[in-house]
């Protein structure tokens, strides 16, 4: 009894209200999505671009699908990056580091707004010159249990706009929809409601990294 006393206080005293989490959440609050330049460091975003051009130098990259009767010709027209899957359980060091802090931003949403977030699911991506992902919704009819989208860019460092690859999320009405653009500049995450939030990647002048993922509720 006393001991749990103890760990509850515990638990009360050891809260530090982040920052950089804060912004997060007030964002989503506000505006239902949120851009954090340099969330990741930029030795782990190396470190990422690194296991992720030596993955796909390996081929285990797939052509990303959308659902399953469509055929290739059909899914070329809509995205043409190339993913892999990342498991947790064999995560090398870079991506160790990667889930420890994507571990810690959930806890904390968890503890503070009480998403009940209890699943993830995380791939890398690869989109190679002049591909692109047309205007789309991350959820799946019948499936609601994406709450939240993240992205990180795991560019190079003298990433150019002029590269395009530019991520636009459509927001608001349709009769006042305004688009938000964002770069994929490296070490930049954008978190977004899954459900609500339809976004594009434009199409890219030069091969774009970046490692896409979901947090769920079951
Ligand atoms: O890479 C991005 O900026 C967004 C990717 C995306 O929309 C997706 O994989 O569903
Ligand atoms: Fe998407």
């Amino acid at each position: 009894m006393i001991e749990a006393i103890q760990n509850q206080l515990f638990e009360e005293i050891s809260f530090v209200e982040n920052p950089v989490y804060e912004q997060i959440i007030q964002d989503i609050g506000l505006k239902k999505f949120s851009v954090i330049d340099d969330f990741f460091s930029s030795e782990i975003v190396s470190h990422l671009r690194q296991s992720l051009l030596n993955k796909h130098e390996e081929n285990h990259f797939r052509k990303a699908a959308i659902g399953n009767r469509v055929n290739e010709l059909i899914l070329k027209s809509i995205r043409g990056d190339h993913i892999l899957w990342i498991d947790e359980m064999t995560a090398n060091t870079a991506e160790s580091l990667f889930f420890n802090q994507i571990n810690d931003l959930v806890s904390y949403l968890n503890k503070t707004c009480f998403m009940g977030i209890l699943q993830k699911e995380f791939h890398y991506a690869l989109y190679p010159k002049g591909t692109f992902y047309k205007r789309h919704i991350d959820t799946f009819q019948n499936d609601d249990r994406r709450k939240l989208s993240f992205v990180c860019y795991l560019n190079t460092e003298d990433w150019n706009p002029e590269n395009g690859g530019e991520l636009v999320l459509y927001l608001g009405e349709k009769a006042m929809e305004t688009e938000k653009i964002i770069y994929p500049f490296p070490g930049r995450i954008v978190i977004f409601e899954s459900q609500i939030i339809e976004h594009e990647v434009k199409p890219v002048e030069i091969e774009r990294f970046s490692i896409t993922g979901w947090l769920k509720t079951r």
